[in-house]
């Protein structure tokens, strides 16, 4: 379990100048669950990632795994600990098969089932273990190989951002799929930032992000039925605002 309690994060901007990013911010993420983050464009996402993942040390206020104090612990000391962040697309190293990818993921330590991995992820891995990462590879499946090497590394918590970003629609369905599939077996806790509905979907909450606080913690349904509103219920679509449970122009 994550639990941030009552983070800020104060930035110097361009000019030096002191600007409060983040204020506040209690959420707890448990395990097995997924969240999606979602919010008007400059609200804060990413630096609610950021500061899970240690890259922005927050200026205030707590961040507990397991109910250890990690608040001053770096990127590294993190990742170790089992919290990874999923880059836009694994690295393509000349040479470096699917294989190799996970193999580096999970460790020297740790014996990896390749084969499982890639059927979790809905790849076939007779086509896939022996391929080569080049620009052969489509966006979906570069994805499906990055979210394999993250179920390699057996995180605790895994943060996507936008993992949709670059992604055709018949691999979106397949990748929405992927994250369903993901947390009935395993025990990561999923934060996926995202502005699409589809990915809503997904959400075992959804977590509200906006002017550096978060605005509710609430279910899909919620939302979504406000996103029904919006579309059916007024006539002035681009002004409305859900008021007690209706639209309003
Ligand atoms: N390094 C930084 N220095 C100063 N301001 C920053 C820095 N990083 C982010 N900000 C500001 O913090 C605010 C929140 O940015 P953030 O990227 O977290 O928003 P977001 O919700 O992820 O946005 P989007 O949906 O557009 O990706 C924005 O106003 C942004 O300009």
């Amino acid at each position: 379990m994550l639990e941030l309690i009552n983070v800020g994060l104060t930035l110097d901007d361009d000019k030096g100048t002191d600007v409060e990013i983040l204020e506040n911010i209690s959420l707890t993420l448990d395990k097995k669950k997924i969240y999606v983050m979602t919010g008007p464009n400059g609200g804060g996402k990413s630096s609610i990632a950021k500061v899970i993942m240690g890259i922005y040390q927050p200026t205030a206020g707590k961040i507990l795994l397991d109910g250890t104090d990690i608040t001053g612990m770096g990127i590294t000391e993190r990742a170790r600990l089992g919290i990874g962040y999923a880059f836009q697309s694994p690295p393509r190293f000349k040479g470096m098969k699917v294989r190799d990818i996970l193999k580096l993921a999970a460790g020297p330590d740790k014996e990896v089932n390749s084969c499982d991995l890639l059927y979790d992820v809905g790849l076939c891995a007779q086509d896939y273990l022996d391929r080569e990462i080049n620009a052969s590879f489509s966006g979906g499946e570069l994805k499906r190989v990055e979210i394999a090497s993250i179920l390699a590394r057996n995180l605790k918590v895994a943060v996507f951002d936008e993992p949709e970003a670059g992604i055709d629609l018949w691999s979106f369905q397949k990748l929405t799929e992927t994250f369903q599939n993901l947390n009935k077996k395993y025990d990561t806790t999923i934060v996926i930032i995202s502005h699409q509905e589809r990915i809503l979907r997904l959400a075992d909450q959804v977590v509200l992000v906006s002017d550096g606080k978060i605005s509710e913690v609430t279910t899909k349904a919620k939302i979504l039925g406000e996103i029904e509103l919006l579309d059916s219920n007024c006539e002035c679509r681009n002004n409305c605002t859900i008021v007690g449970g209706k639209a309003q122009c």
